[in-house]
Formats: structure tokens, sequence, C-alpha cells
């Protein structure tokens, strides 16, 4: 089953469990047991499934859940955290510092996409002015210093390895030397693919681990491998120190289940992914928006994508400082409501707010609301539209705003109600986005907020804007006014 099956069938059982109508026991019974059945399916360690149920079924007691509570939020929550559990080993892996050397050992099974990925890795850090270099320890395969040869050359990245010496641990120790002191911040040492049966070939990944002194051991896992992830990560991680996990081809066939079990037999975390053969396919990982994705939760950065479908270009600048500003008028509101008039089917683009804030399926009665909501705020003053706070329109204001619109009283309730919605969450999205509010920003969180913005807007946004350099002054701006 590829992730998008698993996906697929994740978000399918928790639907299913939100159309009924009581949430009881036998429900969520069967929504687990669909759930555990797409991660078998999905080549998860039935181990861990197994925990996963009885971890759930703790949280979610219903003899002590007093009613009003939302159980299908509850449920909801508990699928998701026990799955980013199982991704997230709880402590971080260790992370390399710009200008400070570090030494960086790849393992992994023969063709899991280790020598490719190192240099990925080098180049990911190279273009962020680090100063990488790579070491073949790999004698076992004939052309696998050929192949770090001519991808390190491609990527102007310095190398050493050897024709000639047979032995790794040789040339990963006079490697390691001479990029140290050649000042090289990162030094990458890939070693021979090997399997867990090979005894001999456990032993010289030991050894040159003892030559090096690694301070990190990234274990690189082809996707697709399956079941079989959790006894080879158990091997590896019992003969060097894995302190985190890189997995590859995520764009293939992916059957994803195995990285869960990796991660969790190795207690490592996932730091990216690859997702192509490219030097440039390569992603930093991140477990909530994947899980997120998983159960068919919306993801933010996907909402700014779908905004840019119906933001013109010559409004997106605007946007981003609005975003920035992190308070949420109604005045804001009808602009966000307007194009998705304009547009076409507001449905789509609603979707992206999350399904509380939308009639499904009724696409045409959403489009008649918001036009309703646009010509009651066409009847609010200037001061009202600007404010963040519903209650300045008291009950004789409400009578008015409904007069001069040709509305009904609840139907001003209505808007204002869907207001409240609406503003948290914005306030939920900047949260996750992590943007700092307008005039809180020092250099640092500048800098932080251009990184997090950048990630969330669609690359051809970015480079109208200037790329991160344009974001990055267009923060300072903001952050001074
Ligand atoms: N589609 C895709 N292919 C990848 C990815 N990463 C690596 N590959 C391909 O996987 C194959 C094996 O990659 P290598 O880097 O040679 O594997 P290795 O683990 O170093 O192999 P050994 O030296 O035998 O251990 C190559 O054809 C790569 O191009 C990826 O993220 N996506």
């Amino acid at each position: 089953m590829v992730l998008a099956e698993l996906s697929g069938s994740i978000s399918r059982a928790l639907q299913q469990m939100n159309n009924a109508t009581v949430i009881d026991e036998k429900v969520l019974n069967d929504c687990l047991n669909e759930i555990s059945r797409a991660l078998l399916q999905a080549d998860v360690q039935f181990s861990m499934v197994r925990d996963m149920q009885t971890n759930i079924k703790n949280i979610v007691n219903f003899d002590e859940l007093a009613a009003g509570h939302n159980k299908r939020r509850i449920i909801q929550q508990a699928v998701s955290n026990e799955l980013c559990k199982m991704l997230d080993p709880g402590k971080p892996s260790f992370t390399p510092k710009k200008g400070k050397t570090s030494v960086i050992m790849f393992v992994g099974l023969q063709g899991s996409g280790k020598t490719t990925t190192c240099t990925k890795y080098a180049y990911y850090h190279q273009k962020k002015g680090w100063k990488p270099a790579l070491v073949c320890a790999d004698t076992f395969r004939a052309g696998a210093f050929d192949q770090l040869k001519q991808n390190a050359t491609k990527a102007k990245i310095p190398f050493y390895g050897s024709y000639m010496e047979s032995d790794p641990v040789k040339i990963a120790g006079e490697g390691v030397e001479r990029f140290k002191k050649e000042n090289c911040d990162l030094i990458i040492v890939d070693t021979s693919g090997r399997h867990k049966q090979e005894a001999a070939l456990f032993e010289e990944m030991r050894q040159v681990a003892e030559v090096t002194k690694p301070d990190l051991v990234i274990f690189v896992m082809d996707s697709s491998i399956g079941q079989a992830a959790f006894d080879q990560a158990q091997a590896f991680k019992q003969s060097v120190a894995v302190g985190a996990v890189i997995i590859t081809k995520m764009d293939g066939h992916a059957k994803g289940g195995g990285a869960l079990s990796a991660v969790a037999t190795t207690k490592s975390p996932v730091i990216f992914i690859g997702t192509g053969e490219h030097m440039d396919e390569f992603e930093v990982f991140d477990v909530e928006p994947f899980v997120r994705r998983l159960l068919g939760m919306r993801d933010w950065s996907g909402f700014m994508d779908r905004m840019h479908e119906f933001v013109p270009t010559n409004e997106q600048t605007e946007l981003v400082q609005k975003l920035s500003e992190g308070t949420f008028t109604f005045r804001l509101m009808y602009e966000q409501l307007q194009p998705l008039l304009k547009m076409g089917p507001a449905g789509q683009v609603l979707s992206a707010f999350g399904a509380e804030l939308m009639a499904k399926g009724n696409e045409k009665e959403n489009q008649v609301k918001f036009k309703r909501y646009m010509t009651i705020m066409d009847s609010m003053t200037n001061a009202e539209l600007d404010s963040t706070n519903p209650k300045l329109m008291n009950g004789s204001r409400i009578i008015c705003i409904a007069r001069g619109s040709g509305r009904k009283v609840e139907d001003v309730m209505e808007m204002i109600q869907f207001y409240k919605m609406f503003a948290k969450i914005w306030s939920n999205m900047m949260k996750r986005l992590k943007v700092p509010k307008k005039g809180s920003m020092n250099a640092r969180s500048q800098s932080m907020t251009a990184q997090h913005v950048s990630k969330a807007l669609p690359p051809q946004m970015l480079k109208q804007m200037g790329g991160m350099g344009g974001l990055q002054s267009l923060m300072k701006q903001m952050g001074s006014n």
C-alpha cells in the first residue's frame, strides 16, 4: 500500500466515525480496527499497532468522559498523537553547527540510496553556506567511489577516496583528518551498504565509527523496504549509535509503514526524506504536517498554496503583511471572502479553512451565505470593520446594521458567529506558521519568520517578492513600524 492509500484509508475511517450519530465504544472500535488494518497493510509492525490501539482506548475512556465532551475531536487528536509518537522519539538528533567541525557517518543497506543521500545532504548544507566534504569509505562496491566522485564534482564539493586502498577504516580516518585540517565544518563519511547477516561488514562499520568518532550516525532507509525495516534498523542500532534516520525514495511506491517501524526501533528521528534521484530532491522532515496529511487533516501550507491561486499577484505581498499583523478584523474577513466569490466555488477554497466553516457539499448555499455576510458588512462602520471585538456591536447597532443591509437581525448574528469561527481558525494558522505579531520582531525573529513564511509560500510567490532577501526586508520593514 502506498502512502497515499494509507492516508486515504485512515481518513476514511475517521470520516466514518464522524458520520456516526452517536460515538460509542462500538464506533470507536470499528474506527480503530480500520486504522489498524490500514497500518498493518502499510507494513507497520504488529506490536506498534497493538500498542497504539491500547493507548487510544485508555485515553478515550467512555465511562470517564463526561457528557458534552467532543468525543470525535478527542479520538481524532488521540490518533494524531499516537502516530506522532511513533514518528517522534521525543528527543531531537544532534544538530551540526555551521563553522564548527562535525563528522557525520552514513550507514544503511545496500542500494538504500546512501551514496546519493550523502551528496544530497552535503549539497543541502552547502547551499546554506556550509563547507561540507565527502569521504568515500565504501570499498566494498566497485564503482561507489566513482559515483561519489561524480556527484561531488557536479556539486563542487571536496571529496576523498582511493581506487588502490582496500581498507575502508584507513580511508575514513585519513579523509576525516584531511578535511578537519582544511576547516570543513561538515565531514560526511559514506560507508559500504550491508545486510544484517554480514557480520564482517558490521564489524568494519564499527571500526570506521571508532576511528572517525562521528558526532552523528545517520541510518539511510529505502521507504519501500516494508516489514524488513524493523529487523534491519535493529541490527544497525546494535552495532553503531544511530542518531537519526533519512528515508529515501518517498517519490516512489513508498509503503511508509516500514519507516514508522524503523523510527520506533532506532528511537531516532527522521530528519530528511529523499524525493527523487536528483541532488535537490531532498526535504526536511516534519512529523506534524506528515501525520496531518496521513489523517487527511488540513495542512496550513496547503492553505497558502490555495490562496495563491485565488489572490491576485499584486495583492499577495499585502496578504503576507496581514499574516504578520496577527489580528483578524471584520475587514480582513471581508477581504478574504471577496476573492472566493469572484473566483468560483467558494467551497473549494474554504475547505482549506476546515470543515467547521461551511456546510459540506453545499457550494451554492455557501456562496449565497458569503455574499449575504458581505452585504451585511457593507453596513458596518469603519471602526467596527477594523475592530477584532464583536461586542462593539451592541443590540441597537445590530438592529441598525440589519436595517441598513435589508437583512434580519438573525442574519447579522449569524455573520458575527461566522466571524468568531473564522478568527479562531486564522489565529491557529498564525500559531502553526509561528508568525510573531507585528512590532514584536527583533532581527532574529524577523529572519526566523521569513523562513517560516517562505516555507509556507508557493515558490512563484516567493520569487515575485524577490526571494528570501525580499521577504526578509519586508519583515524588517514591518518589524520597525
Ligand atoms: N527515486 C529515487 N531514487 C533514489 C533516491 N535516492 C536514491 N535513489 C536511487 O537509488 C539507487 C541506489 O542509490 P545509491 O546511492 O547508489 O545507493 P547506496 O545505498 O549507496 O548503495 P550501496 O553503495 O550499494 O550501499 C540509485 O539509482 C539512486 O539514484 C530517491 O529519493 N528517490
